[in-house]
Formats: structure tokens, sequence, C-alpha cells
């Protein structure tokens, strides 16, 4: 692979890896976030709730003791407000009131001096009066100042602490507003950051996690929670490093991931299996020649494999495509599409000799009969050649079957590579054949006068025995050319000629040697 695609493909890899570990920790980060959101969303209604409890204690307490009728602080209106207390969640003292001023409170009994109120913060549409931050003293020796939230119905006053309450409450949020919006009165700020309420929180829904809500028992009274994103993510600072963590780790596994699926994808059997289905299969042809004339009288087909990962060559794929199982698929293929390809050449003439390799082994199935059900072979104009490697697979009675049944239906065999592998003269004699090719290993150690080109006069007198025409393979020059014509040799195959070439480098050669003639 040039190094140039191998660089942008790493780059590729990498960026893709960055990509998914940046995008897993973004959706962690929103996971926590939203899970913050939630939370604070479940605090607020809690908050309004717990608000809700201690008004409702407030003005039940308030309409009991009011509805006693007591017009003095005498013993048992002091009981009732103290027993009032005893049983009460949030309320801390109660105080009563006799002609507008403070005469007893359950904290302090009786007082010496009955104490006016100061202007309430607040009042209601009902016109019950409210303190917000009122200094208070809930026992006799209390000398800490204390502040309150009093409020006042009817002739009791009662003293709780709502902010610090409320606050506890809202434990995830830094900032808060307890708001009072009266009806023809402007709002009042109760507690917790001012103008909150108000304020920007839906501007700010970016960057914050908030909540907003009006009591639905009290909906003058309102509440905002605030918390920025900042916080939250230093809250959840453990989880950050968990989702840190994790990102890296799913980093890694894409760039796995990618790697296990290029070595899947590179791999030859996926390769061979994807060029079948998309076309990665094509076909060349090498001109045959007849020795006596020097004419191109035919060619062999001869297949050739590339992806966009690169080319095989037929040495990493034929026998490749039996061991898949593909060798059946593969010989359909190359029949259908070398042949509707040179049908369509109206430069070929009719009887031009195309030769196909054919695995032997399908040779020895009643599948190879299928073939000559194959449209392309049956209208076909040419004289076709069915080319097979010496093989014991041929001694099978169904091969000989087949091959006899071929040759019935017009179909030339070949012995290809002859010479180097198992036939002998008797598989020769009942392959009824009607090519022999000599192996290209003959021809090249010719000029070398070696012991195996001495035997090419033998396979001479082998052909001409059996009455079959002989073919050289691997004819790469001229002296080779000759001394094989001198010894009889019918048709030569070679460089000499022509390397595999396309359809249309075929005509071209055609056409030059119509020209030549
Ligand atoms: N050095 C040299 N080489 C020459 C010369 N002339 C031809 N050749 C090469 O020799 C091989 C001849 O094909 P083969 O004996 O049928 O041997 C073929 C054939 O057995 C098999 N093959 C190729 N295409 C197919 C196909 O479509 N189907 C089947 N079943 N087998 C094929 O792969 C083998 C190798 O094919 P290729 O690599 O194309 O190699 C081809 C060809 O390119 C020459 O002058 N010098």
């Amino acid at each position: 692979m040039p190094f140039r695609t191998q660089l942008a493909r790493h780059t590729f890899s990498t960026l893709l890896s960055v990509v998914a570990a940046v995008l897993c920790f973004v959706i962690a980060l929103q996971l926590i976030l939203a899970s913050a959101r939630h939370e604070l969303q479940q605090n607020g209604q809690e908050t309004l709730a717990t608000f809700d409890a201690i008004f409702g204690e407030i003005q039940s307490v308030t309409d009991a003791l009011n509805r006693l009728g007591y017009a003095d602080c005498n013993r048992d209106n002091l009981l009732a407000m103290r027993r009032a207390v005893f049983n009460a969640n949030y309320i801390k003292g109660i105080g009563f009131f006799q002609d507008g001023k403070l005469v007893c409170a359950t904290s302090s009994g009786r007082l010496k001096t009955p104490l006016t109120e100061p202007k309430p913060d607040y009042q209601d549409a009902q016109g019950n009066q409210f303190w917000l931050r009122s200094r208070i003293m809930l026992f006799r020796d209390d000398s800490t100042p204390r502040y309150a939230f009093i409020a006042q119905r009817g002739r009791y006053n009662v003293v709780l602490e709502l902010q610090q309450k409320l606050a506890v409450e809202m434990r995830n949020a830094r900032d808060w507003e307890l708001l009072f919006q009266g009806q023809g009165h402007p709002p009042v700020h109760m507690a917790g950051v001012q103008g909150l309420f108000d304020g920007s929180l839906a501007q700010e829904q970016l960057t914050n996690t908030s909540f907003s809500a009006c009591s639905s028992q009290y909906p003058q009274y309102c509440l905002a929670l605030r918390q920025s994103s900042q916080a939250v993510l230093e809250q959840n600072s453990y989880l950050m490093v968990v989702a840190f963590i994790f990102s890296l780790i799913v980093g890694a596994a894409t760039s796995i991931g990618q790697s296990l699926y290029r070595d899947y994808r590179s791999s030859i059997r996926v390769r061979l299996r994807q060029g079948l289905r998309h076309q990665g299969f094509y076909w060349l042809l090498q001109p045959v020649v007849d020795m006596a004339s020097g004419k191109v009288i035919g060619a062999e087909a001869l297949a050739r494999f590339a992806d966009d990962i690169g080319p095989l060559s037929p040495d990493q794929f034929i026998d490749r495509l039996r061991e898949l199982e593909l060798a059946w698929p593969f010989t359909v293929q190359m029949l259908n599409r070398t042949l509707t390809e040179l049908e369509a050449c109206t430069e070929l003439p009719a009887g031009f000799k195309v030769s196909f390799n054919i695995y032997p082994h399908l040779l020895a199935t009643g599948a190879i009969r299928e073939l000559m059900a194959l449209p392309v072979i049956k209208a076909s104009r040419f004289k076709l050649v069915f080319e097979v490697t010496e093989d014991e697979e041929l001694d099978k009675a169904q091969a000989q079957a087949n091959l006899h049944y071929l040759r019935q239906q017009g179909i030339g065999l070949a012995v290809d590579d002859f010479g180097t592998g198992y036939a002998n003269l008797g598989q020769l004699i009942k392959m009824d054949c009607d090519l022999l090719k000599i192996d290209r290993s003959f021809v090249t150690d010719m000029e070398e006068h070696s012991v195996r080109s001495s035997l090419i006069p033998q396979i001479v007198g082998i052909a001409r025995q059996l009455n079959v025409q002989l073919v050289a393979e691997g004819v790469e020059n001229e002296r080779q050319y000759q001394a094989l014509r001198k010894l009889g040799v019918d048709y030569a195959q070679g460089w000499l000629f022509g390397k595999p070439m396309t359809l249309g480098e075929l005509v071209v050669l055609l056409e030059q040697q119509a020209a030549a003639a």
C-alpha cells in the first residue's frame, strides 16, 4: 500500500478514535448534568412541599388557637399555646396579642411590659402579617442572637426558622430565592439571592441547572434554585474521572476495533468474497499464435484481481478460491463476463480460439455440464477451449464422462502445464483431449540445453501418437520460437507475441497483423 494512503488511513483511524473518546466524554458529561438537573427539579419540588407543610402548620395552629377565643393571656391560653408548640413540627414559639400588643409568649410567659411589634415586612391579602428576620429569644437565658420568621394570624403569632429549614432542604443549590408575590404588591424577597427568581434563569439555562416554581397551595410564594454546571461537575468529580477513563477505553476500543476490521477486510478470504460480488475480478487475454503463419488465432483468458486495498496475483487467489469453495461462482463469472465482452467485439472473427482455465475438480462434478446451458456458451461464435491442469481428479469416471460430454458439445480440451504434473500416457488417451500445452519451464530451459528441454521432441512424439496439437507456453524470444517451430509445435503463447492484455489491445494487435499481411 502506498505510504501516503497508509498515512491517510492512520490519520483517519487516529481521528476516529479521538472523536469516539471525545464523544463518549461529552455524552458522559451530559448525563451527569442531566442527572443533576433532574435532582435539582426534585429538590425544588421537595422544598416547595416542605414550604407548604410549614405554611400549612402555621395556618392550622393559628386557626385552632384563634378558634379557642381567649381574650387575654390566662393560664389556659398559655397552656394551649405551649401544647401547640410541643405538637408542632416547625413552630418554635407562639405569642398572644391583646390590644395590638404582644402580652405573652410560649418562651417567656406573660410579659412584664407588653411589646409593640415593629412594622411587618409584608402583609398578605387576608391581612396576615409577616416579619422575615426578627431577632428572637427562644429561652429566657438565650444570649446568642437568633433570627426567625414570624407570622401573625389573628391574635397569635408563630415563630419559626423558615429560611434555615428551607436552606437545609436545598442542599444542592448554592443559589436560591424565596419570594412573596402578593396581588397589587411589589414582590418581597424573603430569602436567598435577591432577584434570582425574576432574573436571567432562562437565559442561563445553557450553563446552569435551574428550577423555578410557585407553591401550588400558596401560589404567592415562589422558589428559584440555581446550580452552575461548574458546581455540578465539581460535585461529581469522581464521576468525571470515571467518565474520562471510560472515554479513553472507548477510544482504545475504537482503535482496536478498526484495526480488527481492517485485518478482517484485508484478509484474502473477505477480499475474494467481496471481489466476486463487486467486480474485483477481471480477465486479460494473452494471444495464442499459429507457429506456421505467425498469426494470432486465439487468446487465453487470465484472471486478475484488484480492490481498494490493492491487487492480488493469480498465485494468491486461484487455489484460495478453491479452498473457499468459490471456484464455481468464479468460473461462471469468468465465462459470462469474458464471453459477453468478446461476443460484442465485431473485430474478432468467428472461430477465434478462446481458452479458459477450468478447475479440475469441477470436471469431476456434474455441475460442469451446467456450463453448457449458459447462454454465452450456447450462442458463442468462437471456438471455446477448456484448459485443465494434469490432476488425479481427472481419473475419476465421472470426470472422464464429463470431458467426453464437453467434447461432444464442441468444447476443445487442453491439458495445461503438460509435463509438470500427474498425467501419464494412459490418462491422456482416456482424456481424449485436443491440445497439449507444453509447460513454460521446458521452453525457458531450451537455451541451456537442459535435460528437461531435451524432452520436448519426446512430447512432440507423444502428441503425434495421440493425434493432438501442441501449444508451447512462455515463448519469450525469437530463438525459442524458431526452435519450437522446427520441432513441429503447432501453436505458441508468450511475451514474444504479447503479455496478457485488454480486449482493446488485442484488437489493435489483430489490426496491425491484418495491415502487415
Ligand atoms: N514468465 C513468463 N510468463 C508467461 C509468459 N506467457 C504467459 N505467462 C504467464 O504464464 C501463465 C500461463 O497461464 P497458465 O499456465 O494457464 O497458469 C495460470 C492458471 O493456471 C491460473 N489462472 C489464471 N487465470 C485463471 C482463471 O481465470 N481461472 C483458473 N481456473 N485459473 C487461472 O493461474 C496461473 C498463472 O496465471 P498468470 O499469473 O496469469 O500467468 C500466466 C501468464 O501470465 C511468458 O512468456 N513468460
